[in-house]
């Protein structure tokens, strides 16, 4: 004869077992609905109601199951609190991202700086050139920028090597950072042995000061060079601009101008520092730009 199917009984003897039982019956729900607990938004829930109804303490006992088909399951279990086991985990996870951030950054100043100078390299440059810029046109303030050169650089790895040419390169980059301490203030590989220095809220005057600055602390290094025909030492040509970014200036002319600036230098004997007449854009008192006068400066 037939008997009536049994609907399915859950025995729950103790709040461990009512516990289990629950977990159970949510696990095999995200089994059918084939979840992964870490998409189950629920069960978080659970694993809060354990943790808050179980507390901070082990619980054991057990469940029993009886499936229609008549089978019957018992299980023993020992109950530990998941607050444990998540402030473990979580702990873990937070060591893990101050890692990956750690490697992050290091990774991203590897990404924006010159391996062999220690200083930004060409693409970082340009990046905060074009901040700079921006900022000085919302600030209304000049941007200055320099362009050094060593002087016959050719004939000192000729001389010297390649290796202690590289050595003059980082104590010139050294003799750069030292002299352009502002916060703002950036100093990057250009190209070769080429470097600029950009300076947030410097005129063509504070320009020409910082310039004036490098060529000493340069003579104070006293690089040796004998086989230079500019001096005993190592020198450098800078050529500088500074613009006001207002109306129509681009910044590539502020690159272009200290580029020139630079050229110029190198025309009259090296070991100088020069700029090229250039159109300054000003701004009146009533706070319109125009094109002011024209500035001659060498
Ligand atoms: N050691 C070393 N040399 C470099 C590096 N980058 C560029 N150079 C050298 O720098 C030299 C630049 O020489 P030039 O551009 O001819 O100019 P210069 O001899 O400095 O002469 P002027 O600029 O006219 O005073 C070349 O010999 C390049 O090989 C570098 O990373 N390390």
């Amino acid at each position: 004869m037939r008997t009536k199917p049994q609907s399915p009984l859950i025995n729950t003897p103790s709040l461990a077992g009512l516990a289990l039982a629950v977990a159970l019956l949510f696990d095999a729900a995200l089994s059918i609905q084939g979840l992964v607990p870490e998409q189950a938004s629920l069960f978080p829930a659970l694993a809060h109601f354990l943790d808050t109804q179980i507390a901070e303490r082990l619980h054991t006992g057990t469940a029993l199951i009886a499936f229609t088909s008549g089978i019957m399951l018992a299980i023993s279990l020992i109950l530990i609190p998941m607050q444990r086991v998540y402030r473990a985990r979580e702990a873990q996870l937070l060591r893990e991202r101050e890692r990956l951030e750690a490697y992050n950054a290091e990774l991203a100043q590897q990404a924006a700086s010159d391996g062999l100078l220690g200083i930004a390299n060409r693409r970082e440059f340009e990046r905060v050139l074009k901040l700079e810029w921006r900022r000085a046109a919302r600030e209304r303030q000049p941007l200055g920028l320099l362009m050094i050169d060593i002087d016959c650089f050719k004939r000192f790895n000729d001389s010297y090597g390649h290796q202690h040419g590289d050595a003059c390169l980082r104590a010139v980059a050294d003799v750069l950072k030292t002299a352009a301490a502002r916060p703002g203030d950036l100093v990057a590989r250009y190209g070769g042995e080429e470097m600029v220095v950009l300076m947030p809220h410097t005129s063509l005057e504070g320009a020409n000061r910082m310039a004036e600055r490098i060529h000493t602390m340069l003579a104070e290094r006293a690089l040796s060079f004998p086989d230079s025909p500019v001096a005993a030492n190592v020198t450098v040509s800078i050529g500088v601009s500074s613009l006001l970014p207002v109306r129509d200036a681009k910044r590539a002319t502020l690159v272009k101008l200290a580029d020139e600036g630079l050229y110029l230098a190198k025309e009259a004997g090296r070991n100088r520092t020069a700029s090229v007449p250039h159109l300054r854009l000003l701004h009146s008192a009533d706070d319109s730009e125009t094109w002011a006068s024209r500035e001659h400066r060498a």
